[in-house]
């Protein structure tokens, strides 16, 4: 079995997913993914660069994230580009160890962390849904601490996804990631011990 594991920005994926992956779940990670295509050599990589420009790479020839996240996170048409160019690859690629997790384990959860599941209309692609909740508030504060944003910056990428609540009522499963480590791990229990995998 597969579940597609999605929530926004900073709301507490990869704090679940680790959880899930303690118990024995296998994990495909959307984001390390989208990070291998980006890698110089990738045709992908070429591509972001014949349209972003040079501008968007470091002098070692690697990505400027830092560079291409302030012009996709602050412009809608360009971000639609940037998704136009890497998305297919991202979703090939994901489809792929995902199947081939599932063909070679198939007694095994398979748990496919993907940001912008909602957002890429993917649900079909998978048995049940999870997602990640945390309010709008919290959300922010823990991204503008993680990632060191001004309150702008964390907003502007807040903004690039889908509104947190619209995704809690698409889901099949929610986590509530409002509280504290313990009262989401009790809820990832009771999913474990649901789910017939415990
Ligand atoms: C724009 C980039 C270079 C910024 O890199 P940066 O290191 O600052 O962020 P990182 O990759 O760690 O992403 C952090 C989070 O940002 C959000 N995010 C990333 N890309 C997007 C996007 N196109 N639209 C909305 N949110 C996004 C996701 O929640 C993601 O988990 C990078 O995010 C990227 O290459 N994005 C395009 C690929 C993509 O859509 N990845 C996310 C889903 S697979
Ligand atoms: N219950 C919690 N209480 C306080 N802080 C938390 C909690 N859960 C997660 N965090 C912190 O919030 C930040 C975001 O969590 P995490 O990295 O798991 O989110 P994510 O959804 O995977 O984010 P992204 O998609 O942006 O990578 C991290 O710094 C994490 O340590």
């Amino acid at each position: 079995m597969n579940i597609g594991l999605t929530g926004g920005i900073a709301t507490g994926k990869s704090t679940v997913s680790a959880l899930l992956v303690n118990k024995g779940a296998l994990l495909v990670d959307a984001d390390v993914i989208a990070r291998e295509v980006m890698l110089p050599g990738h045709p992908v990589l070429s591509a972001v660069t014949d349209h972003f420009g040079q501008a968007v790479l470091l002098a070692d020839g690697t990505l400027d994230r830092k560079k291409l996240g302030e012009i996709v996170f602050h412009d809608p048409t360009q971000r639609q580009a940037l998704n136009d160019i890497t998305h297919p690859a991202i979703r090939r690629e994901i489809r792929m160890q995902m199947e081939s997790l599932e063909r070679e384990y198939p007694d095994k959860l398979v748990v496919v962390d993907i940001p912008l599941l909602f957002e890429s209309g993917l649900e079909a692609m998978f048995e049940r849904v999870m997602m990640v909740y945390a309010p709008k508030a919290t959300q922010l504060e823990r991204l503008m601490k993680r990632n060191r944003l001004s309150r702008d910056e964390a907003s502007a990428r807040i903004r690039s996804q889908m509104d947190i609540e619209e995704k809690k009522q698409r889901a099949d499963i929610v986590i509530d990631n409002s509280g504290d480590a313990e009262q989401t791990k009790r809820q990832v229990d009771e999913f474990w011990l649901q789910s017939g995998y415990a």
